[in-house]
């Protein structure tokens, strides 16, 4: 199987997690974009969405799926989306499509979360996955300073093709940070939460996934944590 193929089977496995009548909140990334096609095959189930990026709010309505701010939603019973590496343990770092800091808010308010990941995302350790951080543009160099400190090297993401940086939904640049080896990564997570500045780290540990659906060629494993 291509991996293609293996995330658009996660993002079918994924359906069974979906619960009438309420809304979902949905991830950012070529795996999560196979869920919302899925997702739009039974959207008259469902009440609507949160989306965790303009991207993903934009093909859920192209799809013709409600989508709704966070602002006026008070419960989302579940959260699917792709990640960039996950853990035995759930542990994720997110982030490779710049929505990490959407990404966190639903998450952190939704009941349950389903990641949705080809096999190749199973780590033992995190870190060959450059962690991606988003920073206030005026804070930049100060945070990349402390996140050498920790034993990073750190990098400005760039738009595709340019020498500028790369600004996200949220007017944030991303610093991509290499040569981590991540053995704790809750109190990573902390830690980088603690510079100021910092809008949001691509670690999703604290509050990790619930479930993932790992597409391998002998078919989707579900991992529980
Ligand atoms: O910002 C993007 C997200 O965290 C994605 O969920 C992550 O990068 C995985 O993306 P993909 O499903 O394209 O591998």
């Amino acid at each position: 199987m291509t991996q293609d193929e293996l995330k658009q089977a996660v993002a079918r496995a994924a359906i069974a997690y979906v619960v009438d009548g309420e809304i979902i909140g949905v991830g950012t990334g070529s795996t999560a974009n196979f869920f919302i096609d899925e997702l739009a095959t039974i959207k008259d189930r469902i009440k609507g969405t949160v989306a965790s990026s303009e991207a993903t709010a934009a093909r859920l309505r192209g799809h013709g799926i409600a989508v709704y701010d966070l602002n006026d939603v008070t419960a989302i019973a579940v959260y699917i989306d792709g990640a960039d590496e996950i853990t035995a343990s759930g542990a994720m770092i997110k982030g490779g499509g710049a929505a990490l800091t959407r990404e966190k808010i639903v998450a952190s308010v939704s009941r349950q979360f389903v990641c949705i990941a080809d096999g190749s995302k199973l780590v033992q350790t995190m870190g060959a996955f450059a962690l991606p951080v988003e920073v206030l543009p005026m804070a930049r160099a100060a945070v990349m300073r402390r996140l050498a400190a920790l034993g990073g090297q750190p990098r400005l993401r760039l738009k595709p093709g340019t020498e500028q940086a790369f600004i996200t939904d949220n007017g944030g640049e991303i610093i991509d940070v290499a040569g981590l080896s991540i053995t704790d990564p809750v109190a990573l997570e902390q830690e980088i939460n603690q510079i100021v500045g910092v809008i949001a780290v691509g670690l999703f540990a604290q509050r990790g996934a619930d479930v993932c659906l790992l597409g391998t060629s002998e078919g989707v494993k579900t991992l529980t944590f």
